[in-house]
């Protein structure tokens, strides 16, 4: 079984996609930690002007299991690195290259194959796994992320403000829907979720009631 779950920044697809693993016992794919690994080595070297056959010339690694994605730099597991909103924003400006997020679908494909995943992030039903037996658009008020976003990097001990991140959500949302090539939408058979008024566990238990019904 594939699940697909995708969402704008902040929405809480990667907390509802890593519980739901849980529950079912199915690896967790985290696109957007990969977006972040590239955005991580771009924002390092200053330029998001490097082809993706470079960029995949890394030395990486990547293991998924259940709740969890980890992404190996040079033998390192990196995790705090790509949690910021600097690297956030060099892995959308990736997103926007066609070639590159070509190059990442092949990518995603081939690490999956035909097992069973929970995938998570943005083209997850609508380009990577298009056939998945299930597709949820996980979204909320960009207010609501953003407030979202703030209390989790203030719980991190980062120096932020609301505004700041309310402003980084609204550009990266706009540049992620108007991209010309492989623009952010949900899939036209994705169920769609607005959790800005719902507590986690009331969606996780929606979700579940949905896979339960078929
Ligand atoms: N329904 C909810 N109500 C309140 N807070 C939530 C809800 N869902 C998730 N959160 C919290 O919002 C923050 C962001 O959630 P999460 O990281 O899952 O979002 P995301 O869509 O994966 O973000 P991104 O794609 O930008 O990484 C987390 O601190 C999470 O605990
Ligand atoms: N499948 C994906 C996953 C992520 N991205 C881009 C868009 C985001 O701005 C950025 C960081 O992802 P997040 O950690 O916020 O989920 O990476 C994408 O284009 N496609």
């Amino acid at each position: 079984m594939k699940i697909a779950i995708d969402g704008p920044s902040a929405s809480g697809k990667s907390t509802i996609a890593r519980l739901l693993s849980q529950r079912l016992g199915i690896p967790y794919l985290e696109t957007g930690l990969l977006y972040r690994f590239f955005g991580y080595i771009a924002y390092k070297r200053g330029t998001i002007e490097l082809p993706p056959d470079e960029l995949f010339k890394e030395d990486f690694k990547v293991v998924i299991d259940v709740g969890k994605t980890e992404v190996y730099w040079k033998g390192k597991r990196l995790s705090e690195e790509l949690r910021g909103e600097e690297v956030g924003r060099y892995a959308s400006l990736l997103g926007e290259v066609p070639a590159f997020r070509e190059r990442m679908i092949k990518f995603f494909r081939e690490l999956v194959g035909s097992s069973q995943v929970v995938g998570e992030g943005r083209d997850v039903g609508t380009h990577i796994f298009p056939q998945a037996d299930y597709k949820f658009f996980i979204t909320a008020s960009p207010e609501e992320r953003a407030r979202r976003r703030y209390l989790e990097l203030k719980e991190r001990g980062m120096d932020v403000s609301y505004e700041d991140i309310l402003k980084a959500i609204q550009e990266r949302d706009y540049r992620d829907a108007n991209r010309p090539l492989y623009p952010f939408k949900p899939a036209e058979d994705a169920l769609i979720i607005d959790t800005t008024n719902k507590r986690v566990e009331e969606v996780l238990e929606y979700i579940l009631s949905i896979i339960k019904e078929r």
